[in-house]
C-alpha cells in the first residue's frame, strides 16, 4: 500500500510539475510576436515577465490538485468530470488574480492545463498507460457537449469568448478540449521534431500555432482581420524558412497592431507537456 501511495504521489508530481516548467518555459521563450517575454512586454501594458512568474507561482498547488481530483474521481463518468474539477478551476484562477492584482495572466492556461491534468490523474488511477493520445481523449471525454451547454445555449454573453462565438461562431478554448487538442494534434504535435534545437522547437512550435489556431484572444483585440493578418504571417514565415530577426520583426508589427496570440501561448504549453509523454 505504501509503495502504491508513494507512485502516485511520485506521478502527480511528475504531471504536475511538467504543466508548470511548461508555463515557466512558455513565458521565457524568446522572441514571442507580441506576447510578454524575457525582452519586451508586447502588446501588453499590464504584464511583464515577474508578474507571469507570480502567477506561475500562485497556480502550482493547484494543478497537483486537479490530477489527485482526477485519481479521486476516477470511477465517476468522464461528462461529470469538468463540473467536479470547475470549482478548484476558479479558485486556482482567483488564486492567479490575487497574485497578479486583478490581471488575467493565465485564464486560458488553468483552463486548459487543469483539464490536462486532471485527465492524467483518472488514467493513472485507472492504471492505464499515459501517452499524448490517452490524454486527449481524455480530455475530449470530459468536456464533451461544452459547446453546446455553454456557447450555444448562451443567451446573454458575458466573456469575450462567448460573445466570439454569437458574432463569428468562434468556440475559443472550449472548442479545442472538446475536440481532445485538435489544433496541436493536427497542426503541432507532427512537426515537433522538424526541429532539432530544443528553443527553435519551441518557438516553431508557436509558429504553426500562429498560423493555424482560430485563437479567440487575437479576434477579441483585432477582430477577424487581426486575426487573418497573424495567421498570413506566420504562414509566410513558415513557408520562407525564418530566423529569430524574421521573430522580432513580427513582434513590432504585432505590438504596432496591439494583436497577442494568447491562446497560442497557452497551448505551447499544453504541447510541451504532451510531447513529455509516448504517441
Ligand atoms: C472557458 C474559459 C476559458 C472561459 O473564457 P472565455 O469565455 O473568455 O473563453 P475563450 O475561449 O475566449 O478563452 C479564454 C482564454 O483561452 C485561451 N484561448 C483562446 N483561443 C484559444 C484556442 N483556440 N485554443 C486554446 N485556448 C484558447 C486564451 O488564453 C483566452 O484568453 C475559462 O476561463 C473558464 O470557464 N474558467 C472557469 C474556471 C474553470 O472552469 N476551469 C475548468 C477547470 S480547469
Ligand atoms: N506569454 C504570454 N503573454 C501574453 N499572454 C499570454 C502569455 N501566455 C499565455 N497568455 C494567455 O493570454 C491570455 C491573456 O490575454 P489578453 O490580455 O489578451 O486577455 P484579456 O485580459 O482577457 O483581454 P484584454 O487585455 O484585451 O482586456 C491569458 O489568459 C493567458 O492564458
Amino acid at each position: 500500500m505504501a509503495g502504491i501511495a508513494h507512485s502516485e504521489l511520485l506521478s502527480a508530481a511528475c504531471i504536475a510539475t511538467l504543466a508548470a516548467d511548461a508555463l515557466r518555459s512558455e513565458v521565457w521563450l524568446t522572441p514571442k510576436p507580441g506576447l510578454v517575454d524575457s525582452i519586451n512586454n508586447g502588446s501588453h501594458c499590464d504584464m511583464d515577465l515577474p508578474l507571469f512568474l507570480r502567477s506561475i507561482d500562485a497556480i502550482t498547488p493547484w494543478l497537483y490538485q486537479f490530477y489527485a481530483l482526477g485519481q479521486q474521481d476516477f470511477l465517476q463518468p468522464a461528462q461529470s468530470m469538468l463540473m467536479r474539477i470547475r470549482p478548484t478551476g476558479i479558485a486556482c484562477e482567483q488564486a492567479m488574480f490575487g497574485a497578479t492584482q486583478g490581471v488575467n495572466t493565465h485564464k486560458g492556461g488553468i483552463f486548459s492545463l487543469g483539464l490536462l491534468c486532471t485527465a492524467a490523474g483518472r488514467i493513472s488511477a485507472h492504471r492505464q498507460l499515459m501517452t499524448r493520445r490517452g490524454i486527449c481523449r481524455e480530455v475530449a471525454a470530459m468536456t464533451q457537449g461544452l459547446i453546446e451547454r455553454e456557447l450555444q445555449s448562451c443567451r446573454q454573453p458575458v466573456t469575450a469568448g462567448e460573445r466570439l462565438f454569437v458574432a463569428h461562431g468562434m468556440t475559443g478554448a472550449r472548442g479545442e478540449v472538446q475536440s481532445g487538442f485538435l489544433t496541436l494534434r493536427r497542426h503541432v504535435l507532427p512537426y515537433w521534431y522538424q526541429e532539432n534545437n530544443p528553443e527553435r522547437r519551441s518557438l516553431n512550435a508557436l509558429l504553426r500555432l500562429m498560423a493555424y489556431n482560430p485563437d479567440t484572444n487575437l479576434v477579441s483585440r483585432g477582430g477577424l482581420n487581426g486575426l487573418h493578418f497573424v495567421q498570413d504571417y506566420a504562414r509566410r514565415l513558415l513557408k520562407k524558412g525564418w530566423q529569430k530577426e524574421d521573430l522580432q520583426e513580427m513582434d513590432r508589427q504585432l505590438i504596432a497592431r496591439h494583436l497577442s496570440p494568447g491562446g497560442s501561448a497557452d497551448l505551447l504549453a499544453i504541447a510541451t507537456v504532451l510531447m513529455a509523454f509516448p504517441p
